[in-house]
């Protein structure tokens, strides 16, 4: 199948095709998609394994599980897992709605959020999904600054970290809530993140200016907060000021329980 799709990209010669079939081929056969949410410029992703179709999806928003279900489905998925890399302030997440919809799939969060899952998670462990040698695995990465209880995943086979709200494109998520801490957000990055191969893919959690993903490199060589030494970038930090997360009142609470919603 990949010898199949990679040659017909070769005969379209396009460049951007032919890269994504590549990794694809690499990756053991797995393979990621980017889906939007617009209103708070939420990434979520759906990673599958090709082979068993098991499939996980990180950072799943309330307002667009339907629609992720629809693509899962439409994929011949099996939802095996929903993961949150942190317990969001900006929007409920899709955990909850999910499980109901699809029963077999569990919630997963980091053990240091405090909040309610079914899995809890730490530093160094694993997550597989399909063939243990064949199938895929993500590395969580304790990645904490945004939020103390921030995690990365590493795909390595694909080449791939996802950031959550830990490295943004060009930026990195905001430290004034939730334990946050700009010290603590810089040892993150530059241990956990920026210690992987330039030429692996970030994949954020957010997007506020219409990009989609960066590399390990780029973001190494062009982020003009993390460039700077430690003590600017706390000083940076610290007179960000951004106004408050509109939904915070009402996601926070509702994320610590898997984005249960209250009865009202
Ligand atoms: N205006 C948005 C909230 C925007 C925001 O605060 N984003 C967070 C990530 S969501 S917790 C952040 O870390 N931003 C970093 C930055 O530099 O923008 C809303 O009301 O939802
Ligand atoms: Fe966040």
């Amino acid at each position: 199948m990949f010898i199949h799709s990679l040659s017909r990209c070769l005969r379209t010669s396009s460049n951007s095709c032919l890269s994504i079939e590549i990794k694809r081929a690499l990756s053991n056969g797995s393979f990621v998609r980017q889906l939007f949410e617009q209103t708070t410029s939420t990434y979520t992703y759906i990673i599958g394994d090709e082979k068993s179709r098991n499939a996980l999806i990180i950072d799943p928003v309330i307002t667009t599980v339907a629609r992720d279900v629809q693509i899962i489905k439409q994929l011949g998925l099996h939802l095996r897992y929903a993961i949150n890399t942190h317990v969001h302030a900006d929007h409920i997440t899709g955990s909850g709605r999910l499980k109901t919809l699809i029963p077999e799939c569990r919630s997963v969060i980091s053990k240091s959020s405090g909040a309610k899952a079914d899995i809890y998670i730490e530093n160094g462990d694993e997550i597989v999904i399909g063939d243990k040698n064949q199938g895929l695995i993500l590395e969580c990465r304790s990645t904490p600054g945004h939020t103390n209880g921030c995690m990365s995943f590493v795909w390595h086979k694909g080449s791939s970290v996802f950031t959550g709200d830990c490295l943004l494109i060009r930026g990195c998520g905001r430290t004034d809530f939730q334990k946050g801490s700009a010290d603590t957000l810089y040892t993150s990055i530059h241990q956990h993140i920026f210690t992987l191969p330039d030429h692996f893919t970030v994949y954020p959690g957010h997007d506020y200016t219409g990009q989609t993903t960066s590399t390990v490199g780029e973001e190494k060589r062009h982020n003009t907060r993390l460039t700077k030494s430690r003590q600017d970038f706390t000083q940076f930090m610290k007179e960000l000021k951004l106004s408050y997360p509109l939904q915070i009142d009402k996601a926070v609470p509702a994320n610590m329980i898997c984005g249960v919603l209250p009865e009202s």
